[in-house]
């Protein structure tokens, strides 16, 4: 059988190899979460608060969620298919002609190396690139079209905009916009059909996506997955010791880090007794010790309070504005486009808007047609023009209070 055929027969499909990236990501997540709980649990138990069969319980849940990224890890689906393609593109003799087998050796090494690199695109960012800065434009995206399956449409189709270094963006759109298959494509977890995506004018691809995510620091949504360490201090020598820094150089970057965060004081601490926006604040940490150019927030703040909501906020805006970092936020939440330079608005797989958030707000109707909740304090804007108060664009209360008793 000639090894095309032979290739044909074994290939996983696209939704197939989605599939299992996907859910490779989610299971990490999981046994972040049940690890973190069977951590808690423990403080819990020794202050009286649980019993020992409570314990237990979060015990084998996390030695479960383990097991199971253990097995999605081994699958047999990915496993065989891989060995498979692996024996047939070795074999085959005509390596350079048989370019569709070329693609699925890359791809499938693609996926293999995934469950290697979970543990790192989850803390490791940012540990001074490789790549050298080409270009003043920190994130390019160009022609971008994404399906998680060939008969399924697109989630994102001609996607194109450009970030610019030290900007901050917020990447707004309704339920099944494409905002998380964006942001998966933008850290690497999924890869376009077409299109590009340049980190600082380097094209990324397979080869160098390890090398253009060390420029990417991640903030994901829900701040209870997203810790390792048994204290505020671990938690953010992790990714440090990871990419073995010195040692005596450690505990330096570890207190600068979190102090950028207001959380110097709090270095002893577990991180599970802090509070959500502490939470953050410390992944923030983690990911700025690796000194990152860019820092991405995955909805961030879409599960804290509102004091919680407000703290990760400002901290976006202080990154961008003392050390020049370029935020990408993706968010639900329309009032964080009032702190941003440039908002993105995605509907049904397109890009439908890009500009000033004062350009973006202009057109409401628009706004309100594709499901999104126009800004408190954008609508109190819009009152005062129709009464004939002429302001400017505030970026929160505080600002046009001050315009209207100036
Ligand atoms: N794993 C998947 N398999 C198949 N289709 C998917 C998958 N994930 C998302 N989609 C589809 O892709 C499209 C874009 O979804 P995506 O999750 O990127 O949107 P979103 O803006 O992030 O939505 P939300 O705010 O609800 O998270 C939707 O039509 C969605 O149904």
């Amino acid at each position: 059988m000639d090894s095309l055929k032979k290739f044909k027969e074994n290939k996983l499909t696209t939704k197939e190899l989605n599939d299992f990236k996907i859910e490779l990501h989610s299971k990490y997540i999981n046994m972040l979460q049940a690890n973190n709980d069977f951590f808690k649990s423990k403080e819990e138990k020794q202050q009286g608060k649980i019993d020992n069969q409570e314990l237990e319980k979060y015990k084998a849940k996390s030695v479960e969620a383990k097991a199971e990224f253990k097995k999605i890890c081994g699958s047999k689906i990915f496993i065989d298919n891989y060995k498979t393609i692996l024996k047939i593109y070795n074999s085959t003799t005509k390596k350079n002609s048989s370019i569709i087998l070329e693609q699925a050796k890359e791809e499938l090494n693609y996926a293999k190396n995934l469950k290697k690199e979970f543990k790192d695109s989850v803390k490791d960012h940012g540990r001074g690139a490789q790549l050298t800065k080409l270009d003043k434009v920190a994130v390019k995206v160009e022609n971008l079209k994404f399906k998680y399956a060939p008969d399924f449409p697109y989630a994102l189709n001609e996607v194109n905009f450009e970030i610019n270094d030290g900007e901050y963006v917020a990447v707004i759109g309704h339920n099944g916009s494409g905002k998380s298959t964006l942001s998966k494509i933008l850290i690497g977890v999924l890869s376009a059909q077409e299109g590009h995506v340049s980190i600082y004018g380097n094209v990324v691809t397979r080869d160098n996506l390890d090398q253009a995510r060390k420029f990417l620091g991640i903030v994901f949504q829900n701040p209870d997955n997203q810790f390792i360490g048994s204290s505020v201090e671990a938690d953010i020598a992790f990714g440090l010791e990871n990419k073995r820094v010195n040692p005596k150089d450690m505990q330096k970057i570890i207190y600068d880090s979190a102090k950028k965060v207001g959380m110097e004081n709090f270095l002893d601490k577990e991180p599970l007794n802090l509070s959500g926006g502490q939470k953050q604040r410390v992944a923030i940490a983690s990911a700025l010790a690796l000194n990152p150019d860019i820092l991405i927030f995955d909805e961030a703040t879409s599960m804290l309070d509102p004091k919680g909501n407000r703290e990760i906020k400002e901290i976006m805006v202080e990154l961008r504005d003392k050390m020049k970092k370029t935020i990408i936020s993706i968010t639900h939440d329309m009032d964080e486009i009032l702190n941003a330079d440039k908002v993105i608005v995605m509907n049904a797989g397109r890009l439908v808007k890009i500009g000033k958030p004062e350009e973006v707000l202009k057109d409401k109707e628009f706004l309100r047609g594709i499901k999104l909740e126009i800004p408190f304090l954008s609508l109190v804007e819009e009152a005062l023009d129709k009464e004939g108060i002429k302001i400017k664009h505030s970026q929160n209360m505080d600002e046009l209070v001050k315009q209207l008793c100036k």
